[in-house]
């Protein structure tokens, strides 16, 4: 396949509501869509770095820049393009893993489409629908929590995660399990916590949560490995787990018995097949993270999800749980499910005057 060159689109799509968490509040989602053109077909691919570098190192402005000064100029010397050989290509250039993500996510949209072959299929995947969790920021109120989570149960959601910080977790736990006994329900830190807080984190232990997410920093799996010995809920690993190495290490140093697999912190889908093959491997089961993907790279995370190791609900939610237009055709919850798309590829694409709608700034970076 050749390359003719990389389309970089920046959108701003408002969300339905502000999601809140330990490192900041969106109300409006900023993120690149990459359009690779080739000589085959066209794929899209959807980086998730968010404004401000507060999840990890990575932001908007700084992947589109890394794209195009050095990553899709770095495909121009893969004589004979193929979705594998993209990762080996941008490895000279440390970091930027979303936005690497993104244009290997684009040339696998590309090959697929050509070859008429699904992500799903691709991947590996096993389901037709995928069961699906939600997300819930950080609230004013318990009150308007206990809202927030009755609407969402309501709508099939199979299971609820709450974002948690300290000052905002054993109560809101604590009011959730008893409103609405025992659901599915787990929490999300996202590295909020210290080594001290041990002792408090154990207050959670009584709420059979399904697991705690990134208690602790990013860099921390020894301290991990110690808070799993001290409290039972199970520790789940998101930011730490940004390889098929990293997981392969935090699970033998006993840092975490469940990951949660996300393709843009990963480097790709297929790092993230990887790393799904490491954690089956050790009997860890994983689920699915987000990044607020728009349909395209929502798309492309539920057929992840559908792999065999995906034994546990992600947070792959129907497209209104963030957006009141989506780029593409909406993803709607049914029985708790979304469907594994089909078609060619993603099985999705942008809705062109939707997409132009939320447009910002758009650039070609020719090969
Ligand atoms: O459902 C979703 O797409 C969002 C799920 C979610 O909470 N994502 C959080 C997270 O910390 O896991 C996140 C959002 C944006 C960027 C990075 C991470």
């Amino acid at each position: 396949m050749k390359i003719t060159g990389v389309e970089i689109r920046t959108v701003e799509v408002p969300l339905v509501s502000p999601f809140r968490t330990s490192f900041g509040t969106e109300d409006v989602r900023e993120a690149l869509l990459l359009r690779v053109v080739t000589d085959e077909a066209e794929g899209w691919g959807e980086c998730g770095a968010g404004t401000a570098p507060l999840y990890s190192s990575e932001y908007t402005r700084a992947a589109a820049d890394v794209l195009r000064s050095f990553l899709v100029p770095a495909l121009s010397g893969v004589a004979d393009l193929t979705p594998q050989r993209v990762a080996p290509a941008l490895a000279p250039f440390k970091g930027h893993r979303t936005a690497k993500a993104a244009l290997e996510m684009a040339v696998l949209d590309a090959d697929l489409r050509a070859r008429g072959v699904s992500f799903g299929h691709a991947l590996g995947a096993v389901r037709e629908r995928v069961p699906c969790g939600v997300s819930v920021g950080i609230v004013d109120s318990i009150p308007e929590l206990l809202d927030v989570v009755a609407a969402y149960l309501e709508a099939g959601y199979l299971r609820i995660k709450l974002k948690i910080e300290p000052g905002w977790d054993v109560e809101p736990v604590r009011a959730v399990r008893e409103r609405f006994g025992d659901i599915a329900l787990q929490v999300d830190a996202n590295t909020a916590y210290r080594r001290g807080d041990t002792g408090h984190l154990a207050k959670l232990d009584p709420f059979d949560l399904l697991l705690i997410e990134q208690p602790l920093a990013e860099d921390d799996l020894l301290g991990h490995a110690e808070l799993a010995r001290r409290i039972t809920t199970p520790i789940c690993l998101d930011e730490s787990i940004v390889s098929a190495r990293a997981a392969a290490d935090a699970i033998t140093l006993g840092a975490c018995r469940v990951v949660n697999i996300k393709p843009g912190r990963v480097g790709g889908y297929l790092e993230a097949r990887r790393i799904h093959d490491v954690c089956a491997a050790h009997n860890v089961p994983v689920w699915c993270g987000g990044m607020l993907e728009t349909g395209v790279g929502r798309a492309a995370n539920v057929a992840l999800a559908a792999l065999p190791g995906f034994v546990l609900p992600g947070d792959t939610s129907a497209s209104e749980r963030y957006y009141r237009t989506d780029l593409t055709e909406p993803f709607r919850l049914e029985d708790g499910h979304l469907a594994v798309p089909t078609g060619p590829g993603l099985g999705v694409t942008p809705i062109p005057e939707v997409l132009e709608a939320v447009t910002v700034a758009k650039e070609w970076v020719p090969l």
